[in-house]
């Protein structure tokens, strides 16, 4: 890369992920928004029936008892619920909430500061938890057990462990990557619930509800044709369903209709199945340029003139889950549904007979 030539393409950084419509990770609107649209309780909390039947049974025994309840680890993709969800428990409980996070963790000290401040039965949010320093993780691991960390005092030969005694809490953990979490770490959680993606009619009603909160008529199609391109996300349904709120208020009376949210969606390029621009240039690419590959991630970075891991992890993960892409040793390789989805026509080698067999070839 050449650091002195500022158009030289090599130095531009992955799109920032927040300026797509259909991105689920949080942008600076969603953040000022999603307090008013967050459900206070499990009984208003949408889908995730396993989940809450669990958290509902752990949360009432030990009101029950009147006891702390066990710790908690959320773990899903981002704006599935994982912080609405924490809350929530703070407020079955009717327990106060400190919120804080992996990354805001940079020694162990800061952690034993919150620790020791928190009172009896309060819920400590610790988002990302994934990303919390290997020392605070340590201290995490006495704290979570027997309620008690040791602070260190000194430095060196002459340090000594000072115990401290912590009042019994609640630690709600969450993670878009349970995977990454340490067994020691995970196993001190006594429950861990696995957020799945939304199905659309549990999004339409998601929809339903932000629409009531905000002030916004729509009828049962707009929800519909907004939950379906939502990419299974009440963040991204609740952002698609404030920008078509925009276009019915401009172009039309207001009200949202299934043909208001459809045209509305076109002007931002989310597409019926909730691709955008970008993820319909990488599909394109594949399918136009190299016949719906194989081609090497590089190359078809290249050809949509992006990052490779702007396609990689922007793109990517989007169309594999939808079944449009598959990531093989030989290759990036478009499925029968790609080409259906863009209304193409595979070549007759790929399209024909054993497909299968010729597309991720033996
Ligand atoms: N089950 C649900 N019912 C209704 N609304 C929901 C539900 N889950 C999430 N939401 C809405 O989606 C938005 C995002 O949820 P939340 O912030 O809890 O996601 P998250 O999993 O913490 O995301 P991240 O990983 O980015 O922190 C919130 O504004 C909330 O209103
Ligand atoms: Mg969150």
């Amino acid at each position: 890369m050449n650091w002195d030539d500022p158009t030289d393409p090599t130095d531009t950084p992955a799109a920032p992920a927040a300026e797509r419509l259909v991105d689920s990770v949080a942008d600076r609107e969603d953040q000022a928004v999603e307090a008013a649209l967050r459900p206070k309780d499990l009984g208003e909390f949408i889908g995730q029936e396993k989940v809450r039947e669990q958290l509902d049974l752990v949360l009432r025994a030990a009101r029950a008892r009147g006891a702390t309840a066990d710790h908690v680890l959320l773990s899903g993709a981002p704006g599935l619920g994982k912080t609405t969800l924490s809350m929530i428990i703070a407020a079955e409980m009717g327990a106060p909430i400190r919120i804080t996070s992996g990354p805001a963790i940079q020694h162990a000290g800061d952690l034993a500061a919150i620790l020791s401040s928190l009172q009896e039965g309060e819920v400590l949010f610790l988002d990302e938890i994934h990303r919390m320093s290997r020392p605070a993780e340590e201290m995490l691991y006495m704290a979570m057990e027997d309620f008690r960390v040791d602070v260190i005092v000194g430095k060196g030969p002459g340090a000594t462990a000072i115990p401290l005694e912590l009042p019994p809490f609640t630690l709600v953990g969450a993670t878009t990557r349970a995977g990454l979490l340490p067994p020691p770490l995970r196993d001190r959680f006594g429950f861990t619930a696995h957020m799945e993606f939304y199905e659309p009619a549990e999004l339409q009603r998601v929809i339903h509800r932000s629409a009531h909160l905000l002030d916004v008529e729509i009828d049962p199609d707009g929800a519909a044709e907004i939950a379906g391109r939502s990419r299974g996300t009440p963040r991204i349904a609740n952002r698609l369903l404030r920008r078509v709120r925009d276009y019915a208020q401009v172009k039309a009376d207001g009200v949202i209709t299934r043909d208001i949210a459809s045209a509305a969606l076109a002007v931002y390029e989310v597409d019926g199945r909730g691709l955008d621009r970008l993820d319909r240039a990488v599909l394109e690419a594949l399918l136009k340029l190299f016949g719906g590959g194989p081609v090497g991630l590089s190359t078809l970075a290249v050809a949509v003139g992006e990052e490779r891991e702007t396609v990689e992890e922007v793109a990517e993960p989007f169309l594999v889950r939808e079944g449009l892409l598959a990531r093989t040793p030989r290759g990036r390789v478009a499925t029968p549904a790609a080409w259906s989805h863009l209304g193409l026509t595979p070549p007759r080698s790929q399209g024909g007979g054993n497909g299968q067999g010729d597309l991720f070839g033996a």
